[in-house]
């Protein structure tokens, strides 16, 4: 099935209502029977989504970066807009480097009130993978290293950035980093191959 702009806004927006859903269900204070209750109207949802279903989740364009990068950093690519379990960021492309701003949520804490150390690597992955991706290059990880130089708080915004650190054939070493109240908390190196395919 084709997937018109109309169907992919709604896609879109059924992703960010979920997520919604998501952070809700997993703070709830709310009392026994309501939470019940709360459980069958969900369960009765995924029964109706689930009655006609793709195999997989909507791809974005792989040219998506590559565009939204050539339109200016006023033109954000926005990540993972399709699936509600990718943490969401909208990457800003500037000259060879990205960047986002992220506040994450309780759904991504790893020890008490700090971000989860693995959602980091996800989150560095995707800054310095998309970015490769706006450059045109098909890449896939090859190694990413990290090194978590402080704790990395929830419920307070983030900067994320990446830059293309080296080109060797078909070889990019690209580097990312987070940062809070401008200092880095998590630093990351990683390794990108080019590959064929479409
Ligand atoms: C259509 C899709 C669109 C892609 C669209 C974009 C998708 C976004 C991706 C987001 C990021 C991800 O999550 S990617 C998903 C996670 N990553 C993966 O699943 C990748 C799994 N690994 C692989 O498929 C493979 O190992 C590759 C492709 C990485 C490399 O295999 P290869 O193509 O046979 O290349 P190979 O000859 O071994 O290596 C080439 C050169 O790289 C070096 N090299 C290779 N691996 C390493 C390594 N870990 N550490 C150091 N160096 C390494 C080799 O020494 C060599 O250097 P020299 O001798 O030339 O000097």
């Amino acid at each position: 099935m084709d997937i018109t702009p109309e169907r992919q806004q709604a896609a879109n927006d059924l992703v960010a209502a979920t997520r919604e859903v998501m952070l809700a269900a997993s703070v709830t204070d709310m009392d026994l029977d309501e939470m019940r209750a709360a459980e069958r109207v969900l369960t009765e949802v995924a029964r109706m989504l689930g009655k006609r279903a793709r195999p997989r989740v909507v791809r974005a364009p792989f040219d998506g970066p590559a565009t939204a990068r050539s339109a200016g950093p006023d033109h954000p690519w926005p990540l993972f807009a399709y699936n509600p379990l990718g943490i969401p960021l909208q990457i800003h492309f500037d000259g060879d480097g990205a960047t986002a701003r992220l506040t994450p949520d309780a759904l991504y804490e790893g020890p008490p009130d700090l971000l989860h150390g693995g959602f980091s690597a996800g989150l560095m992955d995707c800054m310095l993978g998309v970015l490769i991706q706006a450059q045109g290059r098909r890449a896939v990880t090859a190694s990413l290293d990290l090194s978590y130089l402080r704790p990395t708080p929830l419920d307070q915004p983030l900067d994320l950035r990446s830059r293309i650190a080296e080109i060797s054939g078909r070889k990019i070493t690209a580097e990312g980093w987070i940062e809070h109240e401008g200092r880095r908390t998590v630093e990351a190196r990683g390794l990108f191959i080019e590959i064929d395919g479409t």
